[in-house]
């Protein structure tokens, strides 16, 4: 699925990278979005769209789910002081209602709703006909094909005005992180659908203000195409997220202490850089090779086994490789994470082609 239209076609005068995307976790009053628009233009720190969720889904109840539709039509506030695009979040066909009853602009779907087939299908139905641009969170769960399905559902009812949004994934034992990010699958999104910009959400990741400037750069190096960070003008007293919000000055400190890269496909590669890939594309065909032959070599112990009867799997001779190889990788700086995955890909494939063939020699067995 492809031929979606990017932010810059989405009819609202945005640009194509780094979107900022900055408000309140929730509105709360009138005069608290009024507040917010105020500070942000003080602070000269006006986004590209103002963000504010109207109903929070929220971990246990009792905890502040969201003021409700008439926090929507304090988005006139925001309109008449910042006149720039308002975005929500949505989790059901009522919200959809309601939104564009209103007027906003832009909706997202988030991550506990993506994360639901049938939540995502009945809002897509919800909007069937309808002009108006979806961001998607990505699932709680590290689940690339879950985050595509839920673009793929919209744009099935016709929504072509879509984006992501990387949010990090739930991690029951790694607490560094509110929510872990996984730089590694908004790659794989934009690789398996073309031109899908992935908007970065530090706050959700880090869960406080401290760790948000670190992983907004780190998305912006990963190449993510804008961030959403949630601003509030008095972080410590906010109805919801306190602790992860921002104040617009704050916002414009980080801002401006990120080293914003250079797209490189929209310039001619230096000499320089022509010469070191001319180098790294030699260095992969002899990792092929290499390869290549190795898995050769699998497959006639492969054979081996078969005659004389020996299973494929050999825990100790495997795990003399695995220890070698990762010992000798960590003496050349590889890291012993990178070893680890690199062997257990590799050992996976040795494992499958010798199964494979053991197989092929049953059912040649079963029909003769
Ligand atoms: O040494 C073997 O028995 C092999 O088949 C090779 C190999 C490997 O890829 O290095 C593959 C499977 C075994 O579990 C152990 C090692």
């Amino acid at each position: 699925m492809e031929n979606h239209l990017q932010t810059q076609d989405w009819g609202l005068g945005l640009k194509e990278k780094h979107l900022i995307i900055a408000g309140p976790c929730s509105a709360e009053t009138p005069e608290q979005i009024e507040k917010i628009c105020l500070d942000m233009k003080e602070a000269n720190m006006v986004p590209d769209v103002f963000r504010a969720g109207i109903w929070k889904p929220r971990t246990r109840p009792g905890s502040f789910e969201g003021i409700g539709e008439i926090g929507l039509t304090w988005m006139e506030i925001v309109r008449h002081h910042l006149n720039v695009p308002i975005t929500t979040e949505v989790g059901n066909t009522a919200h959809v209602e309601s939104a564009l009853k209103h007027g906003v602009d832009i909706l997202w779907i988030g991550a506990r709703t993506t994360v639901n087939p049938f939540a995502v299908q009945e809002i897509a139905d919800a909007l069937k006909g309808v002009d108006i641009p979806v961001m998607v969170k990505n699932p709680m769960n590290p689940d690339l094909e879950l985050w595509r399905g839920a673009l793929e559902r919209l744009q099935t009812v016709g929504i072509n005005k879509l984006a992501a949004i990387h949010r990090g994934f739930s991690d029951a034992y790694d607490k560094r992180f509110r929510n872990k990010p996984n730089w590694s699958m908004p790659m794989h999104l934009k690789r398996i659908w073309k031109g899908m910009q992935v908007i970065n959400d530090p706050s959700h990741i880090v869960g406080n203000r401290e760790g948000l400037l670190e992983t907004a750069q780190r998305a912006v190096n990963f190449g993510l195409d804008g961030l959403m960070i949630e601003t509030h003008h008095d972080p410590d007293n906010a109805w919801s997220d306190a602790k992860q919000q921002v104040t617009p000055r704050r916002l414009r400190e980080i801002i401006d202490s990120i080293d914003f890269k250079k797209p490189l496909e929209a310039e001619q590669p230096s000499e320089k850089l022509q010469d070191l890939r001319r180098a790294v594309d030699h260095i992969d065909d002899q990792l092929l090779d290499l390869l290549a032959e190795r898995f050769a070599i699998i497959d006639q112990i492969g054979d081996h086994k078969r005659e004389h009867n020996l299973t494929v799997f050999q825990a100790e001779r495997w795990k003399a490789v695995m220890d070698s190889r990762t010992q000798k990788g960590i003496e050349k700086n590889l890291s012993e994470k990178f070893m680890k995955e690199l062997l257990y890909c590799i050992h996976e494939e040795s494992v499958k082609r010798q199964e494979k063939k053991l197989r092929e020699d049953v059912s040649v067995k079963k029909s003769v």
